[in-house]
């Protein structure tokens, strides 16, 4: 591998930088007259030699930040290659934000039929725009290929236009239609991820006589693992935020808690990586018994104004604010 990228995944794909190993199979799908005929840049026959080289020469680009070239993976098999080439016109020292760049791709024939461009360019452009600070792509298709035009205005490029390009492949100048978008016409044009399950957890500020709220550390082995938190835990099926919330208080703390001792007080609503975590947090100063970490975890009672020494999820830092401002 030339350089440490790290590849690009789709939910079918990966992007990575193409290796020499590629040069076989890559030459064995771009060496077809159905794929060749619609690349202005790729001789046809296409040498079996000139694919070890156009390898080299894609990670001399990427090392140069001209070209970042990269296999199409499926299924640990290399079904195509996607590229995006700076324009070279502009000067060098241009203000990144100005930055275009052209974007070309083929998917060999056997993989044809399943959407595969469309998911690797929106990913590659959607990359693009965030790490190499684009403020276009642009790219052209044969006038009579259809389907890649197809697969342009899909991803949310929109037509700019007519010109005659070179093909290699035929040996002829061809006519082209030009399309281009900007960063928010392509990130309109991509599919909503999809949605993440919510996690409700019930959680409590406990507030002793002092005004010292308790905090509990995540046990190693936890997602979080060390980080603090308020004392709480998942609301089962069925249960209620406080019946929940009563319940993990016996099991974490050892405490009885009655439903009227526990006054709502705000809630988070943050999207962690694989689930959306909806919080409710009430705030209690009255229990039945003396606080234990009962679960073997570290506790700590804290003055509102120490509470950023803690290192807590991200969902409560916004809580913590609001807290300090309350008590
Ligand atoms: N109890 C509690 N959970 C919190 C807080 N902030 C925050 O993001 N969480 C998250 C961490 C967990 O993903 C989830 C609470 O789940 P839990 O404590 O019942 O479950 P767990 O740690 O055994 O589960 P897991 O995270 O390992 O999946 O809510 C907080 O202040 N208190």
């Amino acid at each position: 591998m030339p350089l440490d990228f790290t590849p690009i995944r789709t939910a079918r794909l990966t992007l990575r930088p193409l290796s020499p190993e590629d040069a076989a199979p890559l030459h064995r799908l771009v060496n077809d007259w159905e794929v060749a005929k619609t690349l202005a840049r790729v001789p046809f026959p296409y040498p079996r030699e000139l694919a070890d080289e156009w390898i080299a020469a894609t990670w001399a680009q990427m090392a140069a930040g001209e070209a970042w070239h990269l296999a199409i993976e499926q299924g640990g098999a290399l079904v195509g290659c996607i590229g995006l080439t700076l324009d070279r016109d502009r000067p060098r020292e241009e203000r990144a934000e100005q930055r275009r760049a052209e974007l070309g791709y083929w998917i060999g024939r056997r993989a044809w039929g399943q959407g595969l461009a469309p998911e690797a360019a929106g990913a590659l452009c959607a990359w693009a725009f965030e790490s190499l600070g684009l403020a276009e792509i642009h790219a052209s298709a044969l006038r009579d290929n259809l389907r890649s035009q197809a697969v342009l205005r899909r991803i949310g490029l929109r037509p700019a236009g007519e010109g005659v390009q070179p093909f290699l492949s035929r040996g002829a100048k061809m006519p082209v239609l030009l399309f281009r978008g900007d960063r928010a016409a392509l990130a309109a044009a991509r599919p909503a991820p999809p949605p993440k399950p919510i996690v409700l957890v019930a959680a409590v500020a406990l507030v002793d006589s002092d005004g010292r709220v308790l905090l509990a550390q995540r046990p190693e082995g936890k997602s979080m693992a060390g980080l603090w938190e308020f004392p709480g835990g998942k609301v089962d099926a069925g249960e209620t935020p406080e019946r929940a919330l009563i319940r993990e208080l016996k099991e974490e703390l050892d405490i009885d808690v009655t439903e009227a001792c526990l006054g709502p007080f705000t809630f988070a609503s943050h999207s962690y990586e694989k689930f959306h975590l909806l919080m409710p947090l009430y705030l209690c100063r009255r229990w039945n018994g003396t606080v234990r970490g009962a679960e073997g975890q570290k506790l700590a009672w804290v003055r509102v104004q120490k509470l950023a020494d803690y290192p807590m999820p991200p969902a409560d830092v916004p809580l913590v604010a609001m807290l300090r401002d309350f008590l």
